[in-house]
């Protein structure tokens, strides 16, 4: 009988504590990330989940160890290695921005006013058409839909090679259909590039179907870790969000 491997954590988290306000928000998170997986935070409002996120992007302060197994440094303001998809976006519409000049303020390194070179508008293309959105480019941000834009947001965050993809309730808001290809798309996108996913969510079923791995936040602790099929169950689930789930086996058609 061949044994494998133990798993490889990217990340390690070790008693993290967050404050905000004056109020403990992460009372002590002792978890890993497992390397090249799409590992699923879930838990009630209010849990910990935004935080743990911007914590491991050094947006919060924080006390204990986040500890990343790679090469990169990631004790800059914001680690390059680090994709991230925020929850919600909100945009001035008084500021007419093209999705072409929006990710042009990102990849381009010089001011938007000496217009977008030509490897910028190439490179913006392909990110895009990488998503599904190429169409997009030309279209002000502000007329885009709840999916396009996730998607443009998406294509921003993989750029240029994230070892490591937050991604906040990115399908919140998206109607079923578009809300199961982007979660398809995700899980693509692991598969093909290897980069590891923190994905925050309240959708189980999904969370069923795509994470290897499932992390329960409650009151700003951990709950449980395991995979989905360990952790998805009636008692975990009740003592994760209070109230009596039941999961049925994912059954998607093609
Ligand atoms: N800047 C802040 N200052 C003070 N308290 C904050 C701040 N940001 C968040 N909180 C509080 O921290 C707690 C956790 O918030 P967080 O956004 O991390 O929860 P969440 O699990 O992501 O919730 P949701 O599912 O609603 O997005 C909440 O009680 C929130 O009110």
């Amino acid at each position: 009988m061949t044994t494998l491997p133990p798993p490889r954590p990217l990340v390690s988290l070790r008693d993290l504590r967050v404050e905000l306000g004056g109020n403990p928000i992460l009372r002590g998170v002792t978890a890993g990330i497992t390397r090249g997986t799409i590992t699923a935070l879930i838990g009630l409002n209010g849990s910990g989940k935004t935080t743990l996120l911007r914590a491991l992007v050094n947006e919060y302060p924080h006390k204990g160890t986040i500890q990343f197994h790679c090469g990169h440094d990631h004790s800059q303001p914001y680690p390059e290695a680090i994709g991230y998809v925020p929850q919600r976006l909100t945009l001035d519409a008084r500021l007419p921005l093209t999705v072409g000049d929006f990710l042009a303020l990102t990849l381009s390194r010089r001011p938007l006013f000496f217009g977008i070179s030509k490897k910028v508008a190439a490179r913006s293309r392909a990110i895009l058409e990488r998503v599904g959105v190429a169409d997009c480019l030309d279209r002000p941000v502000e007329g885009l839909s709840g999916g396009q834009l996730q998607r443009v947001l998406l294509a921003l965050a993989l750029e240029p090679h994230p070892e490591l993809l937050l991604l906040d309730e990115p399908a919140s808001g998206i109607d079923f259909k578009d809300q199961k290809k982007f979660y398809e798309l995700i899980s693509s996108i692991n598969r093909e590039t290897g980069v590891t996913v923190l994905l925050v969510s309240h959708d189980l079923n999904m969370v069923q179907a795509h994470a290897h791995d499932v992390l329960c936040l409650r009151g700003g602790s951990i709950q449980c870790q395991g995979p989905p099929d360990e952790i998805l169950t009636p008692i975990n689930m009740s003592l994760v969000f209070g109230a009596e789930l039941h999961m049925f086996p994912h059954r998607y058609g093609t």
